[in-house]
């Protein structure tokens, strides 16, 4: 089956070829994602991370290889791709559902059609009564949950998400992390989650790519074979869960070491 998303022997550089400032922030990077999987990728600082998502996104392409969304190489933004990033970026001058609305205002659907998806998606994460209210009015965490609806709301097929929880405190993180996966898990969609969290890594994915620093290679690959996708607090309490963890832990820090 084609993965819904997959890098192919993907090396990016910038700079001028042959110049001395010439920097290459990835190599030969090789990884799918496939229907309904989420895959984590983490690596340390510098590792490549945010070029990935940049190229996923059609921002700029690979200077070698491919990368493809349903076999067809990216070649400028796609409509099928949602993002939600660190910050939610919400328009502080909108109401709740108008944010969630923007996306489909922008792909100009009708209104009414508008207010029906945003209601549902308001209330998929739990936050309809707050409808009418403004960003201010809300949480870190609720924001964030209304940033998820906004991304959900142009029925993406693949999503990217971009640190989604690192700005938030560990409490609210953990029940974020917690509403994120079974939304996702019950939309079935295809995910790609970056993080420098190596326990968000096991207890949210069902699979971890590791980079190494740049230029970001890949070290590891393996599939989290571990029950719970849909909930990751039930998951961090496993033990193997941490095996994982210390896993990803040793390979880092090994390609810390060699970089
Ligand atoms: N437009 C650009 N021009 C020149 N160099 C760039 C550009 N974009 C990225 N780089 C370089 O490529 C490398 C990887 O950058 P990138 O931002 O993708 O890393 P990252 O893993 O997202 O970093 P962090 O985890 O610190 O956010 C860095 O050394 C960066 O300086």
């Amino acid at each position: 089956m084609t993965p819904k998303l997959e890098l192919r022997g993907v090396t990016r550089a910038f700079g001028e070829k042959g110049s001395p400032g010439r920097v290459t922030a990835v190599r030969d990077l090789s990884f799918t994602v496939g229907a309904g999987e989420l895959v984590a990728v983490v690596g340390p600082s510098g590792c490549g991370k945010s070029t990935i998502l940049n190229m996923v996104s059609g921002l700029y392409g690979p200077t070698e290889g491919a990368v493809l969304i349903d076999g067809v190489a990216v070649e400028g933004p796609r409509s099928e791709v949602g993002f939600m990033l660190q910050k939610d970026l919400l328009l502080p001058w909108r109401t709740v559902i108008e944010n969630v609305e923007f996306g489909l205002e922008t792909r100009k659907i009708p209104k009414a059609e508008r207010r029906r998806i945003a209601r549902t998606e308001l209330k998929r994460i739990r936050l309809e009564e707050f409808a009418d209210s403004y960003p201010y009015q809300l949480s870190g965490g609720m924001r964030q949950r209304v940033a998820l609806a906004r991304t959900l709301a142009i029925s993406p097929e693949l999503v990217l998400l971009d640190e989604p929880f690192s700005a938030l405190d560990a409490q609210t993180k953990l029940v974020l992390q917690k509403s994120f996966s079974r939304t996702l898990s019950e939309s079935g969609l295809s995910c790609l989650l970056i993080t420098h969290d190596l326990q968000e890594a096991v207890i949210m994915s069902d699979r971890v790519v590791v980079l190494s620093g740049r230029p970001g290679t890949v070290v590891d690959t393996f599939a989290v074979d571990l029950p719970h996708r849909d909930d990751p607090l039930a998951r961090s309490t496993l033990p193997a869960t941490h095996e994982y963890v210390k896993r990803l832990f040793d390979t880092l820090h090994i390609a810390e070491g060699a970089a």
